[in-house]
């Protein structure tokens, strides 16, 4: 293809994005619809995940068994806020399977800026995601000390919270305190089992759900099985 028509390709296809909202996608594989998000690193995988060729794109298939996020995407999430030039807070980033998603989908102008307390995790998280993708700014710090993360800077579009910690609503809530903007969206992924055993799922998930009603708007839900047991993902506004 001559330079002329692979530019106006490209300027098609972002025009098209821009107007689909699109940031992430349907694709049929072995049958079945799919989520993917088009690689920002082509030949790169990150957790074993299949790529898919479709009109000389390389698409990412994004497994609902391993990021909460897809699994709400595929129990019928409403409010999807990640998009090219979206700037995140995310919190416990792990290995990265979401995370470099989420990278995928914010593109080069968007930020990822991505906090694990884990070491030996966060090395890996560095070899096999980060140091790929420049988008993605580690934050090898713990949760509770947002102080202490130098490298954020203005305020971001979205929280993201998946720390499996007993208090991680209050740690998510100064988290938004001091990044998330007006209006801007929280996701928090609430693992029923790690707030306490002894009580019913639902009710833990009430509970948690109340303690940020004085700040947040709740807009969704969501129940994430059968993709993860005893997890809900709730997503919220920034009121203040
Ligand atoms: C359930 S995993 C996250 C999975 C990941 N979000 C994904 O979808 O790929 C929880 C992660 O949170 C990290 N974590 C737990 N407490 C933390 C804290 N206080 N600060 C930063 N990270 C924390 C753990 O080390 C672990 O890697």
């Amino acid at each position: 293809m001559k330079e002329e028509e692979k530019v106006q390709t490209q300027i098609e296809r972002e025009r098209s994005l821009e107007e689909d909202n699109q940031s992430y996608f349907w694709i049929k594989s072995e049958g079945e619809q799919k989520i993917s998000t088009e690689n920002l690193v082509p030949g790169n995988q990150v957790y074993k995940e299949k790529l898919i060729i479709k009109k000389g794109i390389e698409y990412r298939l994004w497994d609902p068994f391993r990021s909460k996020l897809a699994a709400s995407i595929m129990n019928g999430l409403e409010n999807f806020p990640f998009k090219n030039n979206t700037k995140v807070l995310y919190l416990g980033a792990s290995t990265g399977t979401t995370v470099s998603h989420i990278s995928d989908i914010v593109g080069p102008s968007g930020l990822v800026f991505a906090v694990e307390h884990a070491s030996r995790v966060a090395r890996d998280f560095l070899d096999r995601v980060a140091t790929h993708r420049s988008n993605i700014m580690p934050i090898l710090q713990d949760a509770r000390k947002p102080k202490e993360y130098f490298s954020v800077f203005g305020k971001v579009d979205v929280v993201y919270v998946d720390i499996a910690q007993p208090d991680q609503t209050k740690i998510a809530v100064d988290n938004c305190d001091m990044f998330l903007k007006k209006d801007g969206l929280f996701f928090l992924v609430i693992k029923t089992r790690s707030i306490d055993v002894t009580k019913a799922p639902k009710r833990i998930v009430e509970e948690e759900i109340e303690k940020l009603r004085e700040r947040f708007e709740i807009l969704e839900s969501i129940d994430l099985h059968p993709y993860d047991k005893d997890h809900a993902m709730v997503i919220a506004k920034y009121k203040n």
